[in-house]
């Protein structure tokens, strides 16, 4: 048996009823992703559960507290794929406490309007595209 590794990210938007924005996070590193843009997550721990850890990877990076919205829901199981080995599962959410910094793993954030063409010229991690489409007909953008 093949174990997916499981991410969880968050699409922040400014409201969960009426999405007008969302909140891009530009990754430091790796390399190969440094300076492009996702939604902020990570990695989900042994043991935990998926909305578990995406409120603690939102807490650790951008120092929030959130409520969860619908989960985008990918094509697999595991979410959306991102490479042979890992998917990640996305949730919109909306802050209740604390104002986003980049604290871990990001050096800018930005809010983008959901309806505006910014949203598609980002230069997000490739895998991303997909849910970024997936986001905006959600929306209804
Ligand atoms: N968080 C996040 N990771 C993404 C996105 N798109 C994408 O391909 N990835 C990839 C990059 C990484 O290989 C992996 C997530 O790992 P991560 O480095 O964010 O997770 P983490 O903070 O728990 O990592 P670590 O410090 O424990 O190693 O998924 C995305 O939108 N958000």
């Amino acid at each position: 048996m093949t174990t997916i590794k499981q991410i969880v990210g968050g699409a922040l938007v400014d409201a969960l009823e009426n999405p007008t924005k969302l909140l891009a996070a530009r990754r430091t590193a790796p390399p190969e992703f440094a300076g492009m843009w996702e939604f902020p997550g990570g990695k989900v721990e042994a043991g935990e559960a998926a909305e578990a850890g995406l409120h603690r990877e939102l807490a650790e990076e951008l120092g929030v507290s959130v409520t969860l919205g619908a989960e985008l829901v990918g094509p697999t199981s595991a979410g959306w794929p991102l490479t042979a080995g890992a998917a990640m599962r996305v949730w919109l959410a909306q802050v209740t406490d604390g104002t986003p910094a980049p604290l871990e793993d990001h050096d800018a954030l930005q809010w983008v309007v959901l309806s505006g063409p910014e949203i598609r010229t980002l230069p997000w991690i490739p895998a991303d595209l997909p849910i970024v489409e997936a986001l905006i007909a959600f929306t209804g953008h």
